[in-house]
């Protein structure tokens, strides 16, 4: 498995100009409001208001628990009012469907819960602790983001529906909207199911091909699904998050109405300067007007859930930034308001630095359909040490100081292998799958280790086979066959030669039992439950035989 790392994760954030592809450090100009700017913030404003909670703190009590382990995990269980699950939007539905999905609009205010507002913990400043803070489009929203006298912010990240499902890069929007939601805010999750359809250019060399409806429409309710359901069980507010698909108002858009109330306010040098215009233009294909128009419609995205859902910052990946900033732009331009905010983190990339996307190759899915817990477990298990620690701070929210222990056990020398490892799988695959996706990761890790206790049993193995290659044999030929024999014909090994040489070593198994003779046939007995064999040479390589 390819080693991941986090790239350019900068120990201070930039301010970055809103204008150009480049990063520049300077704020965003604050543009004149007008009349009809005060209108839109004034109704954004009153949105937020609802529902809103808060932290009894004071710094003394911030630091003493942010020394306890898993202090933010359990954060809103410790100082929230409010400790209940919360309502379903994650399991109201098993799929979106772009028209229901819109009228899951956030609760509105219940008077007198301001009287609770205190100062909150700063998600801007816990995002560049951890390494999850690329860039900003105004330092303002340090202060914003903590001041006890403001409603909470509401965030959105967009995820387009390009597969049927999101992958470990896109987890980083999902934890970055999560530590919003634990320091008191409000979140959506926007569907692209819109966006989707164009094509969003932003770090890609070619066009994207062209997804038919069907599929989109597919795959759009498997991540609406995935998001629901991550976020849902991990959050503790009620009514904290809900998930919107931005199709719902793109559907009926005409182009005339577009061009008049957003075209005009966009300007084209400013689009061509965008990193993602620059580089597709200049290449040997070019650009669709296509995919040039998708910065403006991810951009009034962000004027449309401003404007109608009071959201008032967006968060991305740092290939972003270009399609975040048309949208503060368009909010400055067409509303006339300020108090629209652009976020980004830095990307995960693989080792050999590109970005870890879902259409490239050896994507890890969050989608327990497409990669099951146990194998997500697995990756985060096998990741290298160097690595180990920057992946704690950014996809767990254990607190730093146990982060740092972690790593100060890791350098001693009586340190158990792979202890932080299994720290972070156990932390990242119960954000992802939740408590009973890691129980079932970790009781396939326990049956699958050579030389394990654990008694197998069929159903154990049949679900094991979907993560490990199998194959089929019919009884007849599988009993009576010696075990190096049976290595060969499944294909476990390439050799006889190969068998013996791993039997003497002690590296062959049938069940997780080790084989120690060569002379070994498979018997009735160990055939378990009548219907099923696992073999295994050395830790990792795996297969499971089914008789027919
Ligand atoms: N490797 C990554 N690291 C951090 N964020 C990522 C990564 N990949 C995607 N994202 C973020 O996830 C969000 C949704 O991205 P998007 O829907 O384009 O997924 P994608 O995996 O980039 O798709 P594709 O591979 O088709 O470009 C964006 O905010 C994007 O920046
Ligand atoms: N452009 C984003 C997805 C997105 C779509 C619509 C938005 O309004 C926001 C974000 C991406 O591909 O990563």
């Amino acid at each position: 498995m390819g080693s991941i790392f986090l790239g350019c994760v900068g120990s201070s954030s930039k301010v970055q100009s809103s204008n150009s592809g480049r990063p520049k450090k300077r704020t965003i100009p604050k543009t004149q409001r007008a009349d009809k700017g005060k209108t839109m913030a004034a109704a954004a404003s009153r949105t937020f208001f609802h529902g809103c909670h808060c932290f009894f703190h004071n710094q003394r009590l911030l630091l003493s628990l942010s020394s306890s382990p898993s202090f933010l995990t359990n954060l809103p269980t410790l100082l929230l009012p409010h400790t209940r699950r919360l309502r379903p939007f994650s399991s109201s539905s098993s799929s979106s469907s772009s028209s229901s999905s819109v009228n899951e609009t956030l609760p509105i205010h219940e008077p007198g819960k301001e009287s609770l507002l205190r100062r909150r913990f700063n998600v801007v400043e816990i995002l560049e602790q951890r390494g999850l803070l690329e860039s900003l489009t105004s330092d303002n929203l340090k202060s914003a983001c903590s001041d006890p006298n403001l409603p909470p912010l509401r965030v959105y990240c967009g995820f387009d529906p390009t597969a049927e499902s999101l992958h470990l890069g896109n987890l980083l929007g999902i934890v970055v909207l999560s530590w919003f939601l634990r320091c008191g805010h409000k979140a959506v999750a926007l569907v692209g199911g819109a966006t989707g359809r164009v094509g969003d250019p932003s770090g890609k060399s070619l066009e994207r091909p062209e997804l038919d409806a069907l599929t989109l429409e597919k795959n759009a309710a498997g991540i609406a699904y995935t998001v629901r359901r991550i976020l849902g069980q991990n959050a503790t507010e009620e009514d904290s998050f809900v998930v919107l698909d931005n199709y719902d108002w793109w559907k009926d858009f005409r182009l005339l109405d577009f061009l008049k109330q957003v075209g005009r306010y966009a300007r084209v040098g400013t689009m061509l300067s965008k990193e993602s215009v620059r580089r597709r233009v200049e290449s040997e294909q070019g650009m669709s007007f296509t995919e040039f128009t998708y910065q403006l419609l991810q951009g009034y995205d962000f004027v449309y859930l401003f404007e109608k859902e009071g959201v008032n910052v967006q968060i991305g990946g740092s290939d972003q930034w270009g399609n975040i900033t048309a949208g503060t732009d368009l909010i400055h331009k067409i509303l006339q308001a300020d108090g629209a905010y652009g976020l980004t983190f830095p990307l995960l990339l693989k080792s050999d630095g590109t970005k870890f996307g879902k259409s490239e190759e050896g994507a890890i899915w969050l989608s327990p359909s497409l990669l099951s817990p146990y194998k997500f477990y697995q990756h985060f298990f096998s990741i290298p040490d160097a690595d180990v620690s920057r992946f704690l701070k950014t996809l767990t929210f254990l607190s730093l100081e146990e982060i740092a222990e972690l790593e100060r056990e890791m350098k001693r020398p009586d340190y158990v292998p792979n202890t932080a490892q299994k720290r972070l799988a156990e932390e990242v695959t119960r954000f992802v799958h939740g408590e009973e996706g890691l129980q079932e990761a970790l009781k396939a890790t326990e049956a699958l280790r050579p030389g394990a206790e654990t008694r197998l049993d069929w159903e154990t193995i049949e679900r094991l086979a979907g993560d490990v290659p199998s194959c089929s044999m019919p009884y007849h030929e599988v009993l009576d066959l010696s075990l190096v024999d049976l290595s060969v014909s499944t294909g476990l090994l390439d050799t006889k030669s190969a068998a013996r040489r791993l039997l003497k070593q002690g590296g062959l198994y049938l069940n997780n039992s080790r084989v120690d003779s060569e002379g070994k046939k498979v018997e009735a007995e160990d055939i378990v439950d009548g219907k099923i064999l696992l073999l295994s040479a050395g830790k990792k390589n795996k297969l499971v035989v089914r008789i027919s």
